[in-house]
């Protein structure tokens, strides 16, 4: 048996709460698969397409009311965890019921401490909310004075800070539930980001911190034998998107470094999640990390599918 965290990436879980309600059922056959042959499963999801949506929504209703504050995206991403989590914990709960597997789940709201000095807050780079044209994004740079980038070929978004997740302010209650055979989704949308002021006050800040990062400091803590990030592709792909793309059963973190300093991984969307792998593996000479797709996850947890990342000959070699 082998702990195992899975990170769903919040581009995969559709626009709108049918089709997240859909792909959360979706989403949990192969997690409840990984649970029934044994596994220890911890979930933690993205939330750049939701945190946006709930932050455009409350920024309508400050218009229409004419106030001037707007939604803080510490509260945003509160309630991205709620939205989400409310789903998916039902779908799982819904999935293991069918099975006849008696085991309960629970959203965690999760904070994450991040420092109030990161450079990430003056250099935004995390994407979030929907997808644009180029001039629809130009005439909203115009308007707002927000920031936007082409993410992955996909479209114009606007990007936010996104400072490092330093530690996950609830792990020891996450420990308690899952020591105590409880399914836990924790740091949904990486956490709701917070600065520690004085001794015993956690602030929220104006930022959205990368799942995959809090994924991985999650899955450090936690102490897990295998990281998973499923995203919307089944594998990582050198030269992405152009004719000579070559995709990639495994890379070590030697490779994993050199493809990094060549380019091959867009900020906000592939990068983060090789760093979080190369970080994973790089803590503990067992550690696996796997970036696959949600579809393909079961074939991934067989070898079938995937990119293994590892960090050395001798460590890909082990179970
Ligand atoms: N080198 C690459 N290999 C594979 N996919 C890539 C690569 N570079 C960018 N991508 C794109 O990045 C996407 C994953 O990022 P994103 O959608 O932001 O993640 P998430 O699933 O966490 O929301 C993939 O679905 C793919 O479209
Ligand atoms: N918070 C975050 O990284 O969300 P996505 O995975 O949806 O981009």
């Amino acid at each position: 048996m082998s702990k195992i965290l899975i990170a769903l990436g919040g581009n995969a879980l559709g626009e709108n709460p049918e089709e997240q309600r859909k792909l959360t059922h979706q989403a949990a056959k192969p997690i409840v698969d990984m649970i029934e042959q044994g596994h220890q499963v911890i979930l933690s999801h993205g939330n750049g397409p939701q945190v946006g949506a709930i932050h455009l929504a409350f920024g309508k209703y400050a218009e229409e009311k004419g106030l001037d504050k707007l939604m803080p995206f510490a509260e945003s991403g509160a309630m991205s965890q709620g939205y989400i989590g409310y789903h998916l914990q039902n779908a799982l709960r819904e999935e293991l019921a069918t099975r006849g597997i008696e085991r309960s789940v629970a959203s965690i709201v999760s904070q994450v401490l991040v420092d109030k000095n990161d450079p990430a807050f003056t250099s935004p780079t995390k994407p979030i909310g929907p997808f644009y044209s180029k001039e629809e994004a130009d005439q909203l740079m115009k308007e707002t004075g927000d920031t936007y980038i082409e993410d992955s070929g996909r479209g114009y978004r606007k990007v936010i800070p996104s400072p490092a997740p330093i530690d996950i302010v609830e792990k020891d209650i996450m420990k308690d539930l899952i020591d105590n055979g409880h399914i836990v989704i924790g740091a949904g949308g990486g956490g709701i980001p917070v600065i520690q002021e004085g001794k015993h006050k956690l602030t929220g800040v104006e930022a959205v911190i990368d799942k995959d990062l809090a994924s991985e400091c999650l899955a450090e803590v936690l102490d897990v034998d295998f990281f998973f990030i499923l995203t919307g592709v089944d594998q990582v792909a050198i030269n992405f998107g152009k004719p000579n793309q070559t995709a990639l059963d495994s890379m070590s973190v030697k490779e994993a470094k050199e493809y990094i300093e060549q380019g091959q991984f867009p900020k906000g969307s592939m990068l983060p999640k090789v760093e979080a792998a190369i970080k994973f593996v790089e803590s503990k000479k067992e550690r696996k990390a796997i970036i696959s797709s949600l579809e393909r996850a079961k074939e991934a947890v067989e070898g079938k599918t995937g990119t293994v990342i590892y960090k050395d000959r001798e460590s890909m070699l082990t179970n």
